[in-house]
């Protein structure tokens, strides 16, 4: 059995970055900017008023000044001219600025008799003007690769930038396999459970920006599991769900065998997540996870999301891991990595008693996975362990 850390690495040697497409603004968000894009013009374009008041000539900013008011500037209506000494020019937030002005007064500094105004409070150190370009300047850049926030899809609009140039999204077939297996909403016989886990998955890539093709479900034949990698086809990255291990129904990797998989590597030394399989199958990578839903989901978080990652041009790293202090006791592990489920909270860990890989329960409980590597020594309380947030 290899180890994570081993089965990451063949893992990422599977997949490459997928191409760039354009996509407009309002269908970036979330999408991973694929190459660097530039401002096409200087925020803000002209030197602009932060203020509603007043715009006046440098050596007219005295309490007591009285200005004549020769016209009005607002924001998309600019005034034409040359600001000249004792003159003052009405303007409003976002208004451009007049030549020949150095500062806007606000105008509760001032007071207003007809066209005349009287500075009546000074004190203000601010010009309350925005520079040309003091937001950015044309040419700077947003650089590849990151997710798009809505702060980023802001900062593109301003920066007039249209269409943007994004990672296609990857493109992730999900296979459920087993005769026990119904769908939710349907009626299960008396030996059958819902099927929960490829559900579960289908969540989890879309929301690391992948697209989830949810295939019916495969029986335990072979057949059936030929049909499900046919409809698969197309998919940059083909999960199977269950039928990884060694009993004689567990036919996944047999089947994908004979369609032509070339096999990375079978099973890890991980806990749980111990039959995980993975390889290459005609255009796309196949990772087959276990079944227990646990598996299934821990393998998600631990191998899935970062092969999406890199598939979406985020690098190649493993999920970020934090630390954080033990909040009991705790027994030694065996020789299998083992990811427990624990819940992280004032900066202290409990791990939670039951593990088994069944329990989705637990699972949703817990807000991150206790990390303890093969043959970790007991430890106290107070102790550091890793953690992966969920
Ligand atoms: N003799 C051995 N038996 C088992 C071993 C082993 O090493 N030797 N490994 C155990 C471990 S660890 C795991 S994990 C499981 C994984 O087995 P499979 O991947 O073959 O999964 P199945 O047998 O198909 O299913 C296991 C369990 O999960 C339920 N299941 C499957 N798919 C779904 C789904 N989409 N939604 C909900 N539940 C699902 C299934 O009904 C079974 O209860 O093997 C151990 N056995
Ligand atoms: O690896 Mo199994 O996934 O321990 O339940």
């Amino acid at each position: 059995m290899i180890s994570v850390a081993e089965a990451l690495r063949d893992l990422f040697a599977l997949v490459t970055p997928l191409p760039a497409e354009d996509v407009p603004l309002r269908a970036a968000a979330q999408r991973v900017l694929a190459r660097d894009v530039t401002a096409r013009r200087d925020q803000p374009p002209f030197a602009a008023s932060a203020m509603d008041g007043y715009a006046v000539h440098a050596s007219d900013h005295r309490q007591g000044a009285t200005l004549q008011v020769i016209g009005e500037a607002a924001a998309g209506h600019g005034w034409q001219g040359k600001l000249a000494p004792g003159q003052a020019l009405r303007i409003f937030t976002g208004a451009p600025l007049p030549a020949g002005a150095a500062r806007v007064v606000i105008q509760e500094n001032v007071t207003r008799a007809g066209d005349t105004i009287t500075i009546t409070d000074a004190s203000d150190s601010g010009s309350n003007i925005r520079p040309q370009g003091g937001d950015f300047a044309q040419g700077t850049p947003l650089p590849a690769p990151r997710r798009l926030t809505p702060s980023d899809i802001a900062l593109l609009a301003a920066m007039n930038i249209a269409q943007v140039p994004v990672t296609r999204k990857p493109l992730v077939a999900i296979i459920a396999t087993g005769d026990e297996l119904v769908q939710p909403g349907d009626h299960p016989g008396p030996d059958q459970i819902i099927a929960s886990n490829s559900y579960g998955l289908a969540a989890l890539v879309e929301a690391a920006g992948a697209t989830a093709r949810l295939l019916p479900i495969a029986r335990d034949n072979i057949a059936a599991l030929e049909q499900s990698f046919a409809l698969a086809r197309g998919a940059d990255l083909i999960i199977t769900i269950g039928g990884a291990s060694v009993g004689d129904h567990d036919l996944v990797g047999q089947v994908a065998q004979t369609l032509g998989m070339q096999r990375s590597f079978y099973k890890i030394a991980m806990r749980p997540g111990k039959p995980l399989m993975a390889g290459r199958l005609g255009n796309a990578a196949m990772i087959g996870l276990p079944g227990n839903p646990v598996s299934a989901m821990v393998c998600g978080h631990v191998f899935v999301l970062p092969v999406i990652r890199k598939m979406l041009g985020l690098g190649a790293d493993p999920a970020p891991l934090h630390t954080a202090a033990l909040a009991h006791d705790i027994g030694s592990n065996g020789p299998r990595a083992h990811y427990m489920r624990a819940h992280l909270a004032n900066g202290q860990v409990t791990i939670y008693d039951r593990q088994d890989s069944s329990l989705l329960s637990v699972l949703t409980q817990a807000n991150c996975l206790a990390l303890r590597p093969p043959h970790d020594p007991a430890r106290k309380a107070g102790e550091s362990l890793q953690l992966l947030p969920l």
